[in-house]
């Protein structure tokens, strides 16, 4: 009996995934990012593959007259400066008082005590999704710079689960932690996400390219952003394990993750979901 539900959870898990692919790659919503040098190629090339329509527009100037268009927004501090900083928050506010959801990614949060205060005035502007690695959502919660390995992770993503259910209820943001694991919590559920190879770990910005993803899930249904965060993990892992089966090593795993992230179906995608409750 346990066995059967377990399996209905997790089918149902799998049929929510592909009904977020396939209405992304019907709708192709407009999803703005606003992110770091070194993710720029591969998050777009990601939005892609998945069937978004991605565009790197960071301007205050355009702000007013693009953020409108855009079905959510995504912003990234992986190289700030403090002249992105207010176009930043002009893009979160624009988004917050237009009612579409935008997702931050506190990427390297804890390298600096200005990465830090930037990362706390943003989550002022209610982000719909924060996602980080473990290292990342701890400084997060704790509002405190320590040991840092810059945009790498310290931790496991298990050991930030508290960390992230601590900062979900103070925020009210959906909380995400990638790792070996990844978590979502909405301060009192938690799932993980199973799917992933650790080999995604050694893409520069596969982190940033999966917070993007779930900016886009996040576009086709802003109700539902637990869900929504859930399944973007899940496709994202999903299309690292085909690809891995393909690949030598990071380069190559970086090129066939996107094309199975494209090439993903409906049979693969209901068989192969796999997202628990630790709640
Ligand atoms: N050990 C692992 N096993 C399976 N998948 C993993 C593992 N570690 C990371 N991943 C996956 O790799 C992707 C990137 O996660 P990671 O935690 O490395 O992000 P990050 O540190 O923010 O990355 P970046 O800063 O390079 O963008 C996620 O999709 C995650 O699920
Ligand atoms: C390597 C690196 N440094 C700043 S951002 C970034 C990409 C992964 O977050
Ligand atoms: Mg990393």
């Amino acid at each position: 009996m346990a066995d059967q539900k377990q399996q209905e959870v997790i089918n149902s898990w799998g049929l929510k995934s592909w009904t977020y692919l396939s209405s992304l790659r019907q709708q192709s919503p407009l999803i703005q990012c606003i992110t770091n040098f070194v993710s720029m190629d591969i998050m777009a090339n990601t939005l892609l593959a998945a069937g978004a329509s991605p565009a790197m527009v960071h301007s205050i100037l355009e702000i007013p007259d693009f953020t409108p268009h855009t079905k959510s927004v995504l912003i990234n501090v992986g190289t700030l400066t403090p002249d992105w900083l207010p176009a930043m928050k002009a893009a979160a506010g624009l988004a917050k008082q237009l009612g579409k959801p935008w997702v931050l990614d506190p990427a390297a949060v804890g390298a600096s005590s200005f990465r830090l205060k930037a990362c706390l005035e943003l989550i002022e502007l209610k982000p719909t999704v924060i996602r980080g690695n473990g290292s990342e959502i701890i400084a997060l919660s704790m509002a405190s710079i320590g040991s840092t390995k810059g945009a790498d992770s310290l931790h496991e993503s298990s050991d930030a689960i508290e960390s992230a259910k601590s900062l979900a209820k103070s925020s009210g943001s959906i909380v995400a932690i990638s790792g070996s694991v990844d978590f979502v919590t909405d301060g009192e559920r938690v799932v993980g996400a199973h799917n992933g190879v650790p080999m995604m770990q050694k893409i520069t910005a596969s982190g940033c390219s999966v917070t993007a993803l779930i900016a886009a899930f996040v576009a086709i249904d802003p109700t539902h952003a637990f869900e929504a965060t859930a399944s973007a993990f899940s496709v994202f892992g999903l299309a690292g394990e085909i690809g891995m089966e393909l690949s030598l090593g990071p380069a190559s795993l970086r090129m066939h993750l996107i094309d199975s992230l494209h090439r993903l179906d409906q049979d693969t995608v209901l068989d192969r979901v796999t997202i628990t409750s630790f709640s």
